[in-house]
């Protein structure tokens, strides 16, 4: 799809919108080591538009992440050596209602803890908030895939590159690469999901094994650490924030922003110097171009 055709799919910001209306995002991500992810993921969800976003983070970690930027929140959860552990869910649980979407797994950390706390995360937004839009990147999706098939199907968006996507569907990563369309047709099948496939330069946007959309914009500057982070974050801004805006529709209009924004900040930073936190500053200048406001 072309800008224009993106275009038409990101209508104005509402002239009475308030910060409720434009949806509050929880970002349930980072571990020690990876705290990056988890800042680059939130703060790309509220440059996207988001009226709120609000980082969960292992309490060990929340201090150290508050100050970092003071448009975010921080609900900091039961952790234990830097990670999040199962516990986390029972002060999670009574809040889930105050969010609108929740993205999970940039730099979560692949503990044994903190994989049950997600597991039964999972499982408790499909029993009891089915409504509620689910953004998973990186390690969310590995401990999805370790569900049974079936288990926690949710109102998901994923977001995996082609290792991630190998373990949700048990096919090597070279084999995801070299059928991706299939690839991802097969896993939004198997996960009642819209699937975003990051290969590199060309990433792959599936509802079902009929329908696929390609996005070719972006460069190779965007292949630096943390730039799939921001990705999700895009993803979960815009689903949040924008009337009438399907999870197909974000899935789709996302890699396209993140793209455009890479491309604005190579034209800075060239393509050798890009780092994500480049593109992140750049998503509201792609929303200006798309959007004229
Ligand atoms: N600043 C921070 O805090 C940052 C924290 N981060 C956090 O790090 C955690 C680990 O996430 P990760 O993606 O770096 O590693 P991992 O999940 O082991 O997968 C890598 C393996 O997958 C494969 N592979 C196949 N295709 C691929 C492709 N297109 N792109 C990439 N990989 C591809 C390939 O294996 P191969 O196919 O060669 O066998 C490769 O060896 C996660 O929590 C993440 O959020 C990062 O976001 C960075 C910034
Ligand atoms: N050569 C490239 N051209 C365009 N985009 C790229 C290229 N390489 C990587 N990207 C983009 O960068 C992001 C990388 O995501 P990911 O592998 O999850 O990184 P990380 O885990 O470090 O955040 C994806 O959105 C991908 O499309």
């Amino acid at each position: 799809m072309g800008q224009a055709d993106i275009a038409a799919l990101l209508p104005p910001r509402f002239r009475q919108t308030h910060k409720y209306s434009a949806g509050h995002v929880l970002v349930i991500a980072g571990s020690r080591g990876m705290t990056g992810a988890a800042l680059l993921a939130a703060r790309a969800a509220l440059r996207s538009g988001a009226g709120l976003v609000t980082l969960a983070a292992p309490q060990e970690l929340a201090d150290l992440i508050d100050v970092q930027i003071p448009e975010i929140m921080t609900l900091p959860l039961p952790s234990a050596n830097g990670a999040l552990t199962a516990g986390a869910l029972k002060v999670l649980r009574p809040r889930l209602g105050d969010y609108d979407c929740i993205l999970a797994g940039p730099g979560l950390s692949l503990r044994r803890q903190t994989k049950a706390f997600s597991k039964d995360l999972f499982q408790y937004i499909k029993n009891y908030r089915p409504g509620l839009r689910v953004v998973l990147d990186a390690d969310a999706l590995k401990i999805l895939a370790d569900l049974p098939r079936g288990r926690a199907r949710m109102r998901l968006i994923a977001t995996p590159h082609a290792g991630e996507l190998g373990k949700m569907l048990r096919w090597s990563s070279a084999a995801v690469r070299r059928h991706p369309f299939i690839a991802a047709g097969k896993a939004a099948q198997k996960y009642n999901a819209v699937v975003v496939l990051k290969n590199a330069d060309q990433t792959y946007i599936a509802r079902d094994q009929q329908k696929y959309f390609l996005n070719i914009n972006g460069n190779p500057g965007m292949a630096t650490a943390g730039s799939g982070d921001v990705l999700a974050g895009i993803t979960a801004g815009l689903w949040v924030s924008t009337r009438g805006m399907t999870a197909l529709r974000a899935a789709v209009c996302a890699p396209y922003v993140h793209g455009l924004a890479g491309n604005l900040a190579a034209q800075v930073y060239s393509l050798d110097g890009l780092i994500a936190g480049d593109i992140l500053v750049q998503i509201p200048a792609a929303l200006k171009l798309l959007k004229g406001a």
